[in-house]
């Protein structure tokens, strides 16, 4: 099947995104499997728990231990302005990370170059179906979109994995890809572009849900956005909240993509 036009989904100004479906044909999707399979990116998959590392490396407490510590009239350790990108942490799941380029010395396997033209065109459509100032990338003195491009993550959720405190799905809170008004790296994020590479019958559970921060209450509510192997989803990543609800069997794989703006 031809892929359908890329559209943008919803109005409200939190919870809109652009849907791709069939983003990858056929014959993308059975070749992108491939390399998602092969020794190069296997080797590489880690478990990628961030929310531990970033306490371990910033001392900043979990949601839980911040709630635990308000309840027995402590404070909390976290700055409330990093209390978003704390909960991103909170996933259990594997993440090889993709290189476009090999760089000397590093393992990282290198992404085919027509998956990255695929992502980086689907997260120029996004970035102009929802415009700049809800995907802040800004554009150079010619007036030239020139995003930089993190390396592409490939995620992996089985349902082997689960949270240590027992809430009990991958990326189960409600987090945004990058936060307003920071430099770090991941917060220079404008776009993020979610590609669905698994078959639906590959798993269970495993659900991609978006919400609005703010807004009317049907915007808060969560939406689960049906993605069938090969579509993607873009949207805005320092404001569109997100979550894969947790996969109960089998294995769903991802790709995920973020164009930046430049330092
Ligand atoms: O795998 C997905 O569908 C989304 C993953 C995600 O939200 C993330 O990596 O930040
Ligand atoms: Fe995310």
């Amino acid at each position: 099947m031809p892929p359908t036009r890329p559209r943008r989904v919803g109005r409200a100004h939190d919870a809109s995104y652009v849907l791709f479906e069939g983003l990858l044909g056929e014959r993308q999707l059975r070749n992108a499997r491939a390399f998602a399979a092969s020794d190069a990116v296997q080797a590489q998959l880690s478990e990628g728990i961030l929310f531990d590392e970033k306490t371990a490396a910033n001392g900043y407490a979990s949601e839980e231990e911040e709630n635990e510590a308000q309840n027995e009239g402590g404070t909390s350790a976290a700055p409330p302005a990093k209390k978003q990108k704390r909960n991103v942490a909170e996933r259990r799941s594997r993440i090889a990370w993709l290189e476009r380029e090999a760089a000397e010395g590093e393992a990282s396997p290198v992404i085919p170059p027509w998956l990255h033209a695929q992502l980086r065109s689907a997260a120029r459509t996004a970035h102009r179906l929802l415009g700049d100032k809800l995907c802040p990338i800004g554009v150079d003195a010619l007036g030239r979109w020139t995003p930089r491009y993190e390396p592409v993550q490939y995620t992996e959720y089985g349902p082997g994995e689960r949270l240590s405190r027992g809430v009990g799905s991958h990326y189960a809170s409600w987090h945004t890809d990058s936060e307003l008004d920071s430099d770090d790296v991941e917060d220079t994020r404008g776009v993020t572009v979610v590609v669905l590479l698994s078959d639906g019958a590959a798993f269970g559970g495993g659900k991609f849900q978006t919400r609005a921060r703010g807004g009317a209450p049907q915007d808060r509510a969560p939406q689960t956005i049906e993605l069938k192997a090969g579509d993607a989803i873009g949207f805005p990543a320092a404001r569109l909240e997100h979550r894969v609800t947790k996969v109960t069997r089998g294995l769903r794989q991802s790709l995920v993509f973020w164009a930046n703006r430049p330092a």
